[in-house]
């Protein structure tokens, strides 16, 4: 295959001398000196190719090309580092080659399109984009035609755009309209706005393949679709920790490259029905009433976390419950290894073959814990432990974040099919002021004597017996709309699993009302139960079942680079090269 793309040739930039070479997987090219030495040579991966245009091209303000026969622009992905913990930025490189004849420009840029097809991921051709106006700093809409749009158009992707006018837009639109033609899905926002996609992804696929959402027992069937991140949130965890830096354009040319990486999705239910998905987050306790308590001042911005986080911290509250964890294979991997899920990560890769194991392979992985949760399953057993804690969560992923660039677990992986559970046990102010701060630097958060955290399967949590109906009577137990809700998941089944709320609505009012946070300081009763924060969503409920489903979904991502390590970055598209 190799040699099918071989081209080599003499051709300038400018005034300086370069040999161009391309073969299956690489374009590179090598200054030459008078002497006929090489000089700097860069080396782009084919698959890294962003276009090819004839003639001399610009982009910015606007793309103009200067129509000269014996010139050709390549646009590349060039690397930088963020200068952060984390992973590496993307930016357009740009180069102009002039060839003695037209005959080798036209030669050339037939070799390199003939190349990108033939070894380039799979690349979207058409994309459904959904801008959340009033995510993070509302700058969603000028983010996206100022930074995205020009690119997609360079690449030659065409968008569908959908300015979102409610919560809960995007995913209905994806549940119900027709989506022939689309490759893919983006959405610029945060992780709200990714929660939306999923759900809308996810339930359509799973309508689609006739399957229930509500019975946790049921092996979903992974979204054809991919979905892309433009950031423009609040906490903006899903594109940090699957691409390791919040910039519009490096999410944007992953998208454009046809990047792919799965992520273990966990499904969220409350008795016989789903409640929601969540793959940042699913956090009882301090989480819970951080995000019950941020809700109130959403016109903060992102800093109402920081804000709510300080009040709810100085609140001391901690929670009684009882939780039941499935724990994974220890053998696999360990949310204490000190490992990190870095792009092409091999614990992920090797998941692959366990979670879709060839068709004969009798069906569910998971399937018989979940038809009767039953303790004598070959996968393992359920510990069950009881007591107070100060929170009570479980991530799927590193769930890093600008706030916490490793993450509430920093060995977690992506797609192993996975997730990780952290116990905080009550503790005494500092020790978990201690916890939390750690989350903002490389120490461990786990090595505290109050910690605990185990790779998991499947969680159930219950609040302990007597409590629950305490706990709902101060809470005001289910208002009306959310009897509604329950009723119609049972009857319905899985198009009805979402509550709904949008930004500021009147439920999350209530449910805040589970968690008066200062009442540690100034009151005398405290609440016998949290709320639970479901990737930036209030569940109603307490008791809840949650399982890991491996790879569900595909982001337009490839993991986390770490520049330290990355063999391209060793080339010469990397600028700390
Ligand atoms: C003394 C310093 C304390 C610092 C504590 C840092 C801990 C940060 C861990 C953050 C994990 C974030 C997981 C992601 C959650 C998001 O899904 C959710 C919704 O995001 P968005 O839609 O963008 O608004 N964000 C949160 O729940 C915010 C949690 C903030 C906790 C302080
Ligand atoms: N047009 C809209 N009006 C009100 N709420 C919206 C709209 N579009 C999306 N939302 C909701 O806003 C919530 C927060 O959006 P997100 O983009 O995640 O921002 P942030 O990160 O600031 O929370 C999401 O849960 C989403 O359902
Ligand atoms: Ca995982």
């Amino acid at each position: 295959m190799e040699t099918d793309f071989r081209l080599e040739s003499s051709l300038w930039v400018g005034n300086k001398r370069y040999r161009a070479l391309l073969t299956g997987w690489h374009f590179q090219w090598t200054e030459v000196d008078k002497k006929n030495r090489d000089k700097k040579t860069i080396s782009v991966p084919v698959s890294e190719v962003v276009g090819v245009d004839e003639g001399q091209v610009e982009i910015l303000p606007q793309k103009s090309t200067e129509d000269t026969d014996k010139d050709f622009t390549v646009f590349y992905v060039k690397r930088s580092s963020s200068g952060g913990l984390h992973g590496l930025l993307w930016r357009l490189g740009r180069i102009q080659f002039s060839c003695p004849s037209r005959v080798l420009r036209d030669q050339w840029t037939q070799h390199l399109r003939t190349a990108l097809k033939t070894h380039s991921p799979v690349r979207p051709h058409r994309l459904l984009v959904f801008i959340n106006p009033f995510g993070g700093k509302k700058k969603g809409r000028q983010i996206y035609h100022s930074l995205v749009a020009p690119l997609f158009e360079l690449a030659g992707i065409s968008s569908h755009v959908i300015v979102t006018e409610r919560a809960n837009h995007a995913r209905d639109h994806l549940l119900k309209k027709d989506l022939t033609g689309f490759d893919g899905v983006v959405c610029v926002g945060g992780d709200g706005m990714f929660s939306e996609i999923l759900h809308g992804l996810i339930g359509r696929t799973q309508q689609e393949a006739g399957l229930c959402e509500n019975d946790p027992s049921v092996t979903l069937q992974p979204c054809p679709l991919h979905i892309g991140i433009i950031p423009a949130g609040s906490t903006d965890c899903v594109c940090y920790a699957t691409v390791g830096v919040i910039d519009p354009v490096t999410s944007a040319l992953h998208i454009i490259i046809g990047d792919s990486q799965p992520l273990d999705v966990c499904s969220v239910h409350h008795t016989a029905a789903l409640v929601r998905y969540s793959v940042s987050l699913l956090g009882y306790g301090f989480y819970g009433d951080v995000l019950a308590e941020s809700e109130k001042h959403r016109w903060m911005g992102p800093l109402r976390y920081d804000y709510a986080g300080t009040m709810v911290y100085l609140s001391n509250r901690s929670y009684a419950g009882i939780v039941q964890y499935l724990p994974a294979d220890p053998l696999l991997s360990s949310p204490r290894d000190k490992t990190r899920c870095l792009s092409g990560c091999s614990v992920c890769s090797k998941s692959t073959g366990r979670l879709f194991p060839h068709p004969s392979d009798s069906g569910s992985l998971y399937s018989s814990h979940f038809s009767q949760f039953s303790n004598d399953s070959e996968e393992g057993e359920w510990v069950s432990v009881e007591g107070r804690f100060r929170c009570v969560s479980l991530t799927c992923m590193s769930s890093s974040c600008p706030k916490s660039p490793l993450g509430l677990s920093p060995s977690a992986h992506l797609a192993d099919g996975t997730g990780d559970l952290i116990l905080v046990w009550d503790t005494h102010p500092l020790g978990f002021l201690k916890f939390l701060y750690r989350h903002t630097s490389t120490q461990d958060q786990f090595d505290l004597p109050f910690v605990e955290v185990h790779r998991v399967k499947a969680v159930r949590f219950s609040l302990p017996a007597g409590k629950e109906e305490e706990a709902f009577e101060e809470t005001g137990g289910l208002d009306e709309e959310e009897r509604r809700h329950v009723e119609t998941i049972s009857r319905n089944g899985s198009q009805q699993q979402l509550t709904e709320r949008s930004m500021g609505q009147e439920i999350a009012n209530e449910q805040k009302s589970a968690t008066p946070f200062l009442c540690g300081l100034c009151c005398s009763k405290a609440p016998a139960a949290s709320v639970w924060n479901c990737d930036g969503e209030i569940l109603p409920f307490t008791n809840i079942i949650s399982r890991i489903h491996g790879q569900l979904v595909r982001l337009y991502a490839r993991g986390i680079e770490d520049g330290a390590t990355m063999h391209s970055c060793s080339e010469e598209n990397c600028e700390r090269a």
